[in-house]
């Protein structure tokens, strides 16, 4: 025995001791994946997963695939593999459950520039870092005290918006009306953010013009989104200098606000927390997450909702009346009339329900998880398709029509009903819902009541095109043009 010791290689002499041991963990490995119980994934394609089953509207496809798959699935973009939650009872289990464990944000290559250095609101870890920020954004932002401190500022730049509207029926011209929408709700966040008392079109003009390069380069193909480790390819069609060039820019828009900010106001807050009070606070990546989420989802509802109403003249009609009679003659609409404004609040419900703006990215956290009796793996990243969850049959009784009425004979909460999740579920729910409704019931209330509205080109309102098309949001393919003929 001693000569076969002296003689042998000693890493072979390690491998022989450990050998029960590398046996032992390899059973061991084998009886855990054979007992996992993972969600099914439709038929996947090697390098590209499944890919050639998502189509230009990845909510409309991955709907379509849980139809055939179950409410929890795994589908695969190329490399990078994700649960996709699609019904009201699973979202539910989620949210009841788990919801801690499902708080993370994945990281998304292409969205890194919104990150800066990964202390910004929207896509930082969950913990207290992301609380705390979370505590200065509705204190200083977006809760209902701080929404109604900026309400003369909105006054103002909705009247301006009507005075807009005044020169084209004045002319009998038609309007992109979601230019309009994109123009006031950009104005209305711009001076929220800054405590800006006059208006700040210029800086307006530039956010809006960069919006449309920063869609056109979301809606375009991220190598890197899909192949991490094929991040190079990204670099050598020029893809990765595009995003530097477009993030760099909205850095200048939000140095900008930074310097022009006014005493108290949120940015101030923001800059006083880091430089005075020695926060390890990114401003602008707090500010260039918040700003984005903010204008992109409520101008697109916006559009939607209007959308909606030209459509339905039926429903246009029983909402002007509403406002009319709350109203009556007076020349201003006051919050109080709004508060009494049941039927628009219905409208607004069910436009966030047939329309939310995208699909909800999270990731779990770094345990297993079982759920839907399916074993989900630490760290997976997780898409929350509130399309799919909005139109489940089983809460929604004709879930792909339009109709308001049914939230009149139906309470739903805005937040945390089943199935209706228009501001996402949980403690990492959207923030600024307040601030977002608000402006909805604001701007809708006066559109109705100042003017009726005719289709641009004698076509019949129910002629109208519903295409979405998907660049990080989901909004109308086409912009809405109308013509406005002044009421009162
Ligand atoms: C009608 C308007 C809006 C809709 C439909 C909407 C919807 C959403 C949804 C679905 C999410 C994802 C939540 C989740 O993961 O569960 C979200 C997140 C967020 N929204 Fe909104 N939003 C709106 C308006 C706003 C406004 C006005 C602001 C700010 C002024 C805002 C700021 C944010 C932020 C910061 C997050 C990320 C929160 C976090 O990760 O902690 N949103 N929003």
């Amino acid at each position: 025995m001693e000569q076969i010791l002296s003689n042998s290689n000693p890493f072979l002499l390690t491998l022989l001791a450990l050998f029960p041991l590398i046996i032992f963990a390899l059973i061991k490995k084998n009886n855990k994946s054979r007992k996992l119980n993972l969600p099914p994934s439709p038929p996947k394609l090697p390098f590209i997963g499944n890919l050639h089953q998502i189509g230009d509207l990845p909510h409309k496809s991955l709907h379509d695939l849980s139809l055939k798959h179950g409410p929890f699935m795994f589908v695969n973009f190329g490399a990078t593999r994700y649960l996709v939650v699609s019904s009201a009872a699973a979202l539910e289990e989620i949210s009841k459950n788990h919801d801690i464990d499902f708080s993370n944000r994945p990281a998304i290559a292409s969205l890194q520039g919104l990150k800066g250095n990964g202390q910004d609101m929207v896509y930082h870890p969950y913990g207290d870092h992301w609380k705390q920020l979370r505590k200065v954004g509705a204190l200083h932002l977006l809760n209902k005290n701080a929404v109604n401190k900026f309400q003369t500022m909105r006054d103002e730049e909705i009247s301006s918006m009507l005075k807009t509207l005044d020169v084209h029926n004045v002319k009998g011209e038609d309007v992109d009306i979601t230019d309009i929408f994109n123009i006031v709700v950009s104005n209305i966040f711009l001076r929220s953010y800054t405590g800006s008392t006059h208006k700040e079109d210029k800086t307006t003009k530039k956010f809006l013009d960069w919006d449309v390069k920063f869609k056109k380069l979301m809606g375009a193909f991220c190598v890197a989104d899909m192949f991490s480790s094929f991040a190079w390819v990204d670099r050598f069609t020029g893809f990765t200098t595009l995003l530097k060039n477009i993030y760099s820019e909205l850095d200048g828009i939000m140095d900008k606000l930074i310097n022009e900010r006014e005493k108290e106001s949120y940015v101030d807050v923001l800059v006083r927390l880091r430089d005075v009070e020695k926060n390890d606070y990114d401003v602008k990546a707090i500010m260039k997450g918040t700003f984005v989420a903010a204008i992109e989802s409520v101008a697109l509802e916006l559009e939607w909702l209007f959308s909606e109403l030209i459509k339905n003249p039926e429903v246009l009609k029983k909402a002007q009346e509403e406002v009319q009679r709350i109203v009556g003659t007076k020349a201003e609409i006051t919050s109080n009339e709004i508060e009494q404004m049941h039927y628009l609040r219905c409208i607004i419900k069910e436009t966030l329900r047939l329309h939310p703006p995208g699909i909800v990215p999270r990731q779990t956290s770094s345990k297993w998880i079982k759920v839907g009796g399916y074993d989900i793996p630490p760290n997976t990243k997780v898409l929350v398709n509130l399309f799919a969850v909005q139109r489940d049959p089983k809460d929604w009784e004709k879930p792909d029509e339009f109709i308001p009425e049914r939230f009149m004979e139906k309470h739903v909460d805005f937040m945390g009903s089943k199935g209706y999740v228009p501001f996402g579920f949980g403690r990492r729910n959207c923030p600024g819902m307040a601030y977002g409704i608000a402006l909805l019931e604001e701007i809708i209330a006066n559109l109705l009541y100042r003017f009726d509205w005719k289709m641009y080109d004698g076509s019949k309102p129910e002629e109208l095109s519903m295409e979405e098309i998907s660049q990080f949001v989901v909004t109308r393919k086409v912009p809405l043009r109308v013509i406005p003929v002044r009421r009162v």
